[in-house]
């Protein structure tokens, strides 16, 4: 039997609330789906194998061979540092797990000889040297002219990495092409897509090496939510290399016991626009994760203290931004003349404004509670001395926030000095925010063209995607 082609594709990420927390289950984030993404094209080919290609990296090239009997195993020609571990543990274990769900019959007749070619929006790598290549400067603009999956020209092991989640988008869209291609999976359909999260948190857990929170594949599967982690020893107990097909669906399939993670839709609100940075510094993520996770462990009561308390603001600036989506709702009329005054004040001023409304105080309530989130990330930083919100950072964002029309600004996710966001309200208000980006001297701030998007893992068609033919 032959297939036609395949195309899966899964969003980037930012964590607006929740950064360590969301390791604990008891606490929750805040994760919001970016229109930046992977795609993961299968085309069925002729030649002997799986070729596997990234070709914005040198060196973006794996080839595996698969033999199903007398066992299972899927075998690459590559070695040592040029392997892909996640381009692995996303073929093997899916392909285990397809072979049992479609039948082990009906899996043999099919031809596993394919193409797989792999490739992210440009806002998960630096594009600095393509600036460079082209005589550019990395503005906004300048971003925005480069062909889409540009070169990075250099390797996945040298590239900088924006923070976005390209191992979970990939993992994601790579393990979801599979399933599609192969029949095992039909993506509408609500306990298949909890398959395709449950394998894929397995194999980027596997491929790290470690059980993570999750938030990122999460994710990638189901765009923006309110985040809670699954038990940890749901993976735990499987993460075996020899692991075969029928234990990994026994144990991933929507049904299995010991899935307890949360899904809460959420979308920001009419109006609110995510403006993203990339600040060159950058910082060791699971430096900061193991120093803070070190001093919670080391001085338990100030830190369940300090957990709580953010836990609970976290989760107030959740409830105030569905409040606003609500009021848009019931007094659209309203909202939009909040939204379009709030646009010329600074955030600082919009609780002196003469007006008095809900949808004003809940604006104003959105401001005072992010506020309390960063002072007690801050607070975290010091006591923990990890550099969170390091001050060079707390400038830059206060800066963010003189521009009028800013209601938010902050760290993603672990914090550090890898990257900021911004909410606004107007165009304006993002242009004079990547102005102050520009003008930063203290910091190498780079634009990204990222948007929020709310979307999640989807099969999409080659012409519905600008570049993506050109790239194959
Ligand atoms: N385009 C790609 N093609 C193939 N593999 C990729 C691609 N992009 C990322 N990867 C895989 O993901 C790995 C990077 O994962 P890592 O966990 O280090 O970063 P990350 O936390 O996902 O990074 P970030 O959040 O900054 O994007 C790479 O070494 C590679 O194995
Ligand atoms: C600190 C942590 O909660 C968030 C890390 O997020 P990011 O990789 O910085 O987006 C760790 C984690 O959940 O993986």
């Amino acid at each position: 039997m032959t297939l036609s082609h395949t195309i899966a594709s899964a969003p980037g990420k930012v964590l607006l609330t929740g950064g360590y927390l969301v390791l604990e289950q008891q606490f929750q984030g805040l994760v919001v789906g970016t229109s930046a993404r992977f795609y993961t094209i299968i085309t069925p080919s002729d030649e002997p194998g799986i070729q596997v290609r990234s070709p914005q990296f040198d060196g973006g090239n794996w080839h595996y061979t698969l033999t199903v009997q007398p066992d299972f195993q899927l075998t690459p020609s590559s070695s040592g540092t040029s392997r892909n571990p996640f381009v692995e543990a996303s073929l093997r274990f899916t392909l285990a797990l397809v072979r049992e769900k479609v039948g082990r019959s009906a899996f043999g007749v099919l031809s596993t000889d394919c193409i797989i070619t792999i490739l992210g929006d440009n806002d998960f790598y630096s594009q600095q040297a393509q600036l460079e290549k082209l005589g550019l400067d990395s503005s906004y603009g300048s971003l925005a002219g480069l062909p889409p999956f540009a070169d990075t020209m250099t390797s996945l092991k040298d590239v900088h990495k924006t923070g976005l989640g390209s191992s979970a988008a990939l993992t994601t869209s790579l393990v979801a092409a599979l399933c599609a291609h192969f029949k095992a999976v039909d993506l509408d359909n609500q306990k298949d897509r909890t398959l395709v999260h449950n394998l894929a948190q397995f194999v980027h857990c596997f491929a790290q090496g470690k059980v993570g929170s999750g938030f990122d594949v999460s994710a990638a599967v189901w765009g923006s939510h309110r985040y809670r982690r699954f038990n940890p020893q749901v993976l735990a107990s499987i993460m075996d290399q020899q692991v075969d097909g029928t234990l990994l669906l026994k144990h991933l399939s929507a049904d299995s016991f010991g899935w307890d993670n949360e899904v809460a839709p959420f979308k920001l609100p009419p109006g609110f626009d995510l403006i993203l940075a990339d600040i060159d510094a950058g910082s060791h993520t699971p430096t900061l994760v193991g120093k803070v996770l070190a001093w919670r462990k080391a001085n338990p009561t100030t830190a369940n203290a300090l957990w709580v308390e953010l836990g609970s603001y976290n989760s107030k600036v959740e409830q105030v931004l569905r409040d606003l989506t609500t009021a848009e709702q019931k007094e659209p009329v309203l909202y939009k003349a909040v939204i379009e005054k709030c646009s010329r004040h600074k955030a600082s001023e919009w609780a002196s404004l003469p007006e008095t409304n809900e949808v004003i105080s809940k604006m104003v309530q959105l401001v005072h509670n992010f506020g309390h989130v960063r002072r007690l990330l801050r607070e975290m930083s010091q006591l923990s001395e990890v550099p969170i919100e390091p001050i060079e950072q707390t400038q830059l964002l206060e800066a963010c926030l003189e521009v009028e029309g800013t209601v938010i600004a902050g760290v993603p996710g672990a914090g550090g000095y890898d990257a900021i966001f911004c909410i606004v309200l107007s165009d304006k208000a993002k242009q004079q925010v990547r102005q102050v980006w520009q003008g930063w001297s203290a910091l190498s701030v780079g634009p990204l063209l990222s948007k929020a998007d709310s979307k999640g893992v989807t099969l999409v068609e080659l012409a519905d995607v600008p570049g993506l033919a050109n790239s194959l």
